[in-house]
């Protein structure tokens, strides 16, 4: 069904391939669909009533294919993906419903890490109460806080330990900061004078803070930046449907012209600015040419992307051929390979695992690997102890003799004002995102389907919390 009235959007050509809605609910999450989405704009809207879609072609193996849209019906957010490049000059802001001066913001979301040791365990929840990190089936959603407050208990000593190793907490705040310090000005250089903000998913500043200071600031249109290249469901969809619930439930927000850039993984200045560190470091082994160029991405749980449709290892795999693309274009021709680290409990993973690959490449004769921190923009926990520290290890153990690692992106110039770029783009499509709907949530409010929620759930939990090969999962895998 094709849903063309809702903000005018799908009725305007302007919108109608690139532009997208994005339900609010976990459990509408839980549900979705990716569809294969063209760009012949009857096409998509016809497989699609609203749909997220990243506006390039996928190039995975270097073939060709569609872009994965993310098909929704009763959706509320509206998301845009932007293509080109359009200065300043060319952007014309639409006049937003609330005042007459413009106040333009932008949000860069984050996962957010603890500060301290003590931070550990409660971040550790707020990551395990999140219905994208630990999705349950609808029956046994109300254990989510109870096997939250379990998980992080069990897995607080390893964690800890790693932050520990780390220098006693995580440094994405302050990373995160710094980036927002040099987008602003990086926007003001382009001349787009504004306010950005940096809304952490699970620790502080939490998104709902960033929110709150964007009221009270009267920001008039709002560009939304996942700081992860590709899309997760785990990661930038569940920032998002935070997002939207809290624009929902708000009448400035609800009307407030917003514009979300989903994934940018496949943007020129991020691709060539990945492709610059990578040369860099290559060039410090003393036999550049012979290093294996070892792309290590963040895992998600297989059936996210299997039975959710989580576009998350296309993309992934789609970015990496466009690095090495770029790498090749400048005489690189390095062999790569992708794995995939930090998994927890007890699923199966994205594979190749990343520790057991390092091994294979070890024992097959590999002397010298540059390992490539893919999935995230900051240096983190993973990057700073798993692969510096356990995987470095485990690499030379395996018989792997030279070894370094590419840095993440940080405050990179090139890759700053690429950002700048993706914020300018997207400036001119943000529109109002609130549409009224019902959810499905609130129809599981009649007493009779609570009773058996809670009964049935009940059972399970039993056996859940007494499983000791679940509780060893979740203790030792991963980081
Ligand atoms: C693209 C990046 C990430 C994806 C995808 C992702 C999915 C994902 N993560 C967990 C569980 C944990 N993640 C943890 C830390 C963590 N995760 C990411 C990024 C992605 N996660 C980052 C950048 C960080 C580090 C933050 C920091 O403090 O530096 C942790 C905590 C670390 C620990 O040692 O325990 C957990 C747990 C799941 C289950 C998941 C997908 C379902
Ligand atoms: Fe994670």
């Amino acid at each position: 069904m094709i849903a063309p009235s809702i903000n005018g959007v799908l009725s305007n050509p302007r919108f109608q391939s690139f532009h997208s809605k994005i339900s609010p609910s976990s459990s509408e999450i839980r549900n979705l669909t990716y569809v294969t989405c063209h760009s012949d704009s009857n096409k998509s809207t016809s497989q699609a009533s609203l749909f997220l879609c990243p506006a390039s072609t996928n190039r995975t193996n270097g073939v060709l294919r569609s872009p994965f849209c993310w098909d929704r019906r009763n959706l509320i957010g509206q998301a845009s993906y932007s293509v080109g490049t359009t200065t300043l000059d060319g952007v014309h802001l639409e006049t937003p419903s609330h005042v007459g001066e413009e106040k333009v913001g932008v949000l860069l979301l984050n996962l957010g890490g603890p500060e301290t040791l003590n931070d550990v365990q409660p971040f550790l929840f707020n990551l395990f109460a999140d219905p994208d990190i630990i999705r349950l089936p609808r029956l046994f959603q109300f254990l989510q806080q109870p096997l939250a407050k379990l998980i992080s208990v069990l897995r607080a000593p390893k964690s800890k330990e790693g932050y520990a190793a780390i220098g006693g907490g995580s440094p994405l705040r302050k990373i995160t900061d710094d980036q927002a310090l040099a987008l602003k000005k990086a926007l003001e250089s382009k001349g787009l004078s504004s306010n950005v903000y940096v809304g952490m998913r699970y620790w502080y500043p939490f998104t709902e803070e960033a929110v709150e200071q964007i009221k009270r600031d009267g920001v008039t249109r709002l560009v939304v930046l996942p700081l992860y290249p590709q899309f997760s469901i785990s990661t930038t969809g569940s920032s998002i449907r935070v997002l939207q619930q809290m624009f929902r439930e708000d009448e400035y927000l609800s009307s407030l012209p917003v514009s979300v850039i989903n994934s940018w993984y496949q943007r020129e200045g991020y691709i060539k600015s990945m492709a610059d560190l990578i040369e860099k470091e290559l060039m410090r082994f003393s036999g550049p040419e012979e290093a294996m160029i070892f792309f290590s991405a963040h895992g998600v749980p297989v059936s996210y992307v299997e039975d959710a449709g989580d576009p998350y290892r296309d993309q992934m795999e789609d970015c990496i051929f466009l690095i090495m693309q770029e790498l090749k274009a400048r005489g690189i021709n390095n062999e790569h390979t992708l794995a995939y680290q930090s998994r927890v409990g007890p699923v199966q993973w994205l594979k190749p695992y990343t520790d057991e690959v390092l091994v294979e490449l070890g024992q097959k004769g590999v002397k010298s690997l540059l390992a490539v921190p893919v999935s995230f923009v900051s240096e983190h926990i993973e990057t700073l102890e798993e692969i510096d520290m356990e995987y470095k290890e485990l690499a030379l153990e395996s018989g792997i003799k030279n070894w370094a690692r590419v840095p993440a992106l940080g405050l990179t110039p090139s890759f700053i004002t690429d950002l700048a770029d993706a914020v300018i783009e997207a400036l001119p499509s943000a529109t109002a995102l609130y549409a009224p709907t019902s959810t499905s949530e609130d129809l599981d409010q009649d007493p009779i389907t609570y009773f058996i929620k809670i009964f049935l759930g009940s059972i399970l939990a039993f056996f859940l919390f007494l499983s000791p090969k679940l509780i060893m999962s979740f203790k030792n895998h991963g980081f």
